[in-house]
């Protein structure tokens, strides 16, 4: 069920240039249940910024009410949510959003996710190995400087690293590692910036796969349009990525 609650600020560390881990307590973590899921977050009690901003769930500790999120604070928003301290509160709406369906992997999947894309991957990666399916996860990132969770992606599975500028692992996008290796997975999963979405989804057309799209958002709550995109499904209709997704199976958002 969706929650507004004031949560309370357990963690906030700085772990990649311009990346933050951020840990809430309270009730509303308790709603949590599927990975790709986000929160709408108010960073301010002022009037301004007056719009929440979206950020996914990164990770889920239900047995101590807290949600970890990580987030790239480069914007006014973000900035301001990157000054939050130990004890603090924040206005959070969620859980938002329809998440990445783990009961479709069979035996083995691929998670493919390209900058603040990435976080949500960690929680489905936690998810799918609890069911016992065997995880590989491709991450991209621009530098070195912005790689994070690289040793907790490990933990879990074989893990693959690209850098823009190839100063930690292969050089270039998250599509040239995907170019080396095997194509034997059932399921992939991918969550990153539209070209990266759009590349993996024409390298697997054979496969199944669900993409998590980052629209631009208002509400969050499927009430102001302000995420539609068109979909294949019909040629009058709209998909809100709020309330429809953010989610959706490969080949259903024209984007
Ligand atoms: C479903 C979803 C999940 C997301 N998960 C994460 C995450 O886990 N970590 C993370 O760092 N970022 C995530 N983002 C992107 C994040 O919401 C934006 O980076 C953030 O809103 C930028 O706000 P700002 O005030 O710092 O930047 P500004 O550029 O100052 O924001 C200006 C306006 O644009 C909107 N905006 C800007 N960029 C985006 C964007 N990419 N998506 C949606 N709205 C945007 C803001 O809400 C605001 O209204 C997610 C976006 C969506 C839609
Ligand atoms: S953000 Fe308002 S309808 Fe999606």
């Amino acid at each position: 069920m969706i929650k507004q609650e004031r949560m309370q600020v357990v963690k906030q560390q700085q772990i990649a240039h311009h990346i933050f881990e951020l840990t809430v307590q309270g009730a509303l973590a308790n709603e949590m249940a599927e990975p790709g899921q986000f929160v709408h977050i108010r960073v301010a009690d002022s009037f301004e910024p007056l719009l929440r901003r979206p950020i996914s769930v990164a990770s889920i500790d239900l047995e101590a009410s807290q949600f970890t999120m990580i987030y790239r604070a480069e914007g006014r928003g973000t900035g301001l949510l990157a000054e939050k301290k130990l004890g603090d509160t924040i206005d959070v709406l969620g859980p938002l959003g329809h998440g990445f369906p783990i009961e479709a992997a069979e035996k083995k999947a691929y998670l493919i996710g390209g900058g603040i894309g990435v976080p949500p991957l960690y929680e489905l990666a936690k998810q799918l190995n609890a069911r016992g399916i065997q995880t590989v996860h491709i991450l991209g990132f621009e530098s070195k400087q912005a790689v994070f969770y690289e040793e907790k992606f490990r933990e879990l599975g074989e893990t693959h690293i690209a850098t823009v500028d190839g100063s930690h692992g292969t050089q270039g996008f998250v599509t040239h590692i995907l170019n080396e290796l095997p194509t034997d997975f059932d399921t992939y999963y991918s969550c990153g910036p539209t070209p990266m979405l759009e590349a993996v989804q024409w390298a697997y057309p054979q496969k199944k796969g669900f993409l998590s799209y980052e629209q631009r958002m208002g509400c969050g709550i499927g009430a102001c349009f302000a995420c539609v995109c068109r979909t294949t499904k019909s040629e009058t209709d709209y998909i809100k990525v709020c309330s429809d997704g953010p989610v959706f199976p490969a080949g259903v958002v024209i984007s």
